[in-house]
């Protein structure tokens, strides 16, 4: 198979590319990256393989290495109700995604080399993008007993996380990352203080106030980033921030990095998009862990983002039922999906507004997380795997829920004016997605 994609606006951090190029692809491979490819000649070449020729015209589109998610929620096994692997890596795919890194707080929990090569069987059957799991650091997520490290690290995965809760015993999560530092694992911390969150649900201030809602203040998440950074300085683990929502944490990850520590950090669209008081009723998909926080902390993330403190954009795609999200504020499950509206949001709200250039956009979603996994993705290059996403830049639309591939419909963004719409993924040379408004 052949596949010319031609007149791009190429943006390659990894290479140091941007600019107009034509791209050929062969069978799983970018086969060249070049100025001026002739179409006449690659047809008579196909031709005469026998092979199927695709020409795509990419003029006045963004070409850029696939994005690399590393923080998502397939829920599967346990919670298919919510989103399975085959309709969560679609709803991926439709954000022009080529790799995720689903979380482990599956049912069961994602916390034996069993578990993970069962996993990994289903994703190779099912998902129509890479996988990489991602383990948990307790068994069942229970914060008491270890996993086995070096198990899960044969078994194919990439990083520990106890994501959804911090492990609350610091020695031993200390111990978990002494072992994952041995075993080439990086440590991916949701950072969470059980005792001080209690029965928190939104960001404490005006807003816990005007709906009478327990509130989640930032020291809930500063007291462990901090307790984090310190034990990845003790025990020379690789820390991941997961989805950074407030001011001093980005202020901890600023001085980390200063001090020369392996710590880097996420931050997710809907935390630089929304600041607390665009929660105008107490609407549930407005609920998630770390909760939208004050427009001071999201002034800090926009910063961070800027100067490359935070030096990735995750999704923490978090598909619920309607039925678990009808519930009240108080009782509905934390979480919004994300897979299908994190280019848009971060292009009409960063890019768009000057905060970060487009290049600085695709190191986040792709060469930075693909940095952090040490992995030969988020590069157009050629020879490399043609993991590609194609976006119109231009394309101005309002998001709509239901034209989802994800089963989660909870999301703040449905009816939103947005700028960017992916038009075409490719992973390993394959077109998962082709966007309907393509011609
Ligand atoms: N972010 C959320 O609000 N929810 C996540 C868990 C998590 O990422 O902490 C989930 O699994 O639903
Ligand atoms: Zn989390
Ligand atoms: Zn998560």
């Amino acid at each position: 198979m052949l596949t010319l994609i031609k007149n791009g606006y190429v943006i390659d951090p990894a290479s140091d590319r941007e600019g107009c190029y034509d791209l050929l692809l062969e069978g799983e491979i970018i086969r060249a990256v070049k100025k001026e490819i002739d179409s006449d000649e690659i047809q008579q070449e196909a031709d005469k393989k026998g092979v199927r020729f695709t020409l795509i015209d990419a003029k006045d589109k963004y070409v850029m290495p696939g994005f690399i998610d590393l923080h998502v929620h397939l829920r599967e096994p346990g919670y298919e109700y919510k989103e399975t692997i085959a309709t969560g890596s679609k709803a991926a795919a439709a954000g022009g995604y080529t790799t995720i890194c689903p979380m482990p707080n599956t049912k069961p929990v994602i916390d034996s080399s069993d578990m993970v090569k069962l996993l990994l069987k289903k994703a190779q059957e099912e998902a129509v993008v890479h996988i990489l799991p991602v383990g948990s650091v307790t068994l069942g997520q229970d914060g008491k007993e270890l996993v086995n490290v070096k198990k899960l690290k044969e078994a194919g995965c990439v990083a520990l996380s106890e994501d959804g809760k911090s492990v609350m015993d610091t020695a031993l999560y200390a111990e978990a990352m002494r072992q994952a530092a041995n075993n080439h694992l990086l440590i991916f911390a949701h950072c969470e203080d059980k005792s001080l969150v209690g029965k928190g649900v939104i960001n404490q201030g005006k807003k816990s106030e005007e709906f009478q809602l327990p509130g989640i203040c930032n020291a809930v998440e500063d007291i462990i980033t901090a307790r984090d950074i310190l034990l990845a300085k003790e025990t020379g683990a690789t820390l991941h921030l997961c989805h950074c929502s407030t001011k001093d944490s980005v202020a901890m990850l600023a001085l980390a990095k200063k001090d020369g520590l392996k710590v880097t950090g996420e931050v997710c669209p809907h935390h630089f998009t929304l600041s607390d008081e665009d929660i105008l009723s107490a609407d549930t998909n407005y609920k998630m862990n770390p909760p939208i926080r004050s427009r001071d902390d999201v002034e800090a993330l926009k910063e961070a983002l800027r100067n490359n403190i935070l030096d990735v954009i995750s999704t923490d795609h978090a598909p619920h039922s309607e039925e678990e999200k009808s519930k009240s504020f108080a009782e509905a499950p934390f979480g919004i999906v994300g897979s299908e509206t994190a280019f848009a949001l971060t292009y009409t709200e960063l890019v768009k507004q000057g905060y970060l250039t487009i290049k600085q956009m695709v190191e986040k979603m792709s060469s930075n997380p693909a940095k952090i996994l040490g992995i030969d993705k988020g590069c157009i290059g050629e020879g490399y795997v043609a993991d590609l996403v194609i976006a119109d830049p231009n394309a101005e639309y309002t998001i709509d829920k239901k034209q989802f591939f994800s089963k989660g419909k909870n999301t703040p963004f449905h009816g939103r004016k947005v700028t960017g719409r992916i038009e075409y993924t490719f992973v390993a040379g394959r077109m998962v997605y082709r966007s309907e408004n393509v011609s």
